[in-house]
């Protein structure tokens, strides 16, 4: 595995290299020892998968308040995602700016996204499947979300909008209170 960084400090884009044969392909999909730079003393406590049908479909953008603020690990299994993280962290010089990564499971890309971001992605094939992994329990209480469309965060969704749920379509905009993540 190759970690490579973005252009948001902290935020990292991990290469997988699969191996090819006659048979298929062999991945590793994680590794403690390969990923601690960027995993260091956390720890993997949840894996969630999520299938969505429609092309254009958007989740997020999401993220859990400290106590439960988490770093996630996410990759395509299926399909093709146009995955999004967004900076929230307080004081950070690059606070409300977003990097994008094309996931595919030919690609094989993962974004490692630590605590003190929002996450999201579009779908840009049908039934597209994601694999997450979790340094902290799902905790709705914590959960928070802002609008894929705030114009705060100006991002570029490379497909119309077809599918939100509801609560997605519910989040506050950024207003001039929103003071970010304090990690
Ligand atoms: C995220 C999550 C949801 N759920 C439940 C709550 C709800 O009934 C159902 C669907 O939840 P949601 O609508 O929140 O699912 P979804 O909108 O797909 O939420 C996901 O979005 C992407 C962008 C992420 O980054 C993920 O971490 C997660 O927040 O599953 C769990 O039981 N455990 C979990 O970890």
């Amino acid at each position: 595995m190759n970690i490579c960084p973005s252009p948001i400090a902290g935020l990292l884009v991990v290469e997988t290299i699969p191996y090819a044969d006659v048979r298929g392909v062999f991945s590793r999909l994680f590794c403690d020892k390969e990923l601690a730079p960027l995993i260091s003393s956390r720890q993997i406590v949840q894996v969630n998968h999520s299938r969505t049908a429609t092309v254009g479909a958007i989740r997020g953008l999401h993220f859990q308040h400290p106590p439960h603020a988490e770093m996630k690990l996410v990759r395509c299994l299926k399909g093709r995602v146009w995955d999004v993280a967004v900076d929230l962290r307080q004081h950070s010089p690059t606070f409300l700016h977003w990097h994008a990564e094309e996931l595919t499971p030919e690609n094989a890309l993962m974004m490692a996204i630590p605590e003190g971001f929002g996450h999201g992605f579009q779908v840009l094939e049908p039934d597209s499947e994601l694999l997450y992994l979790h340094t902290a329990h799902y905790t709705p209480e914590a959960e928070e979300g802002l609008r894929y469309d705030d114009p705060h965060l100006g991002i570029k969704w490379p497909h119309t909008v077809t599918e939100l749920s509801e609560r997605d379509a519910k989040h506050s905009l950024i207003d001039a209170n929103f003071q970010g993540i304090s990690l």
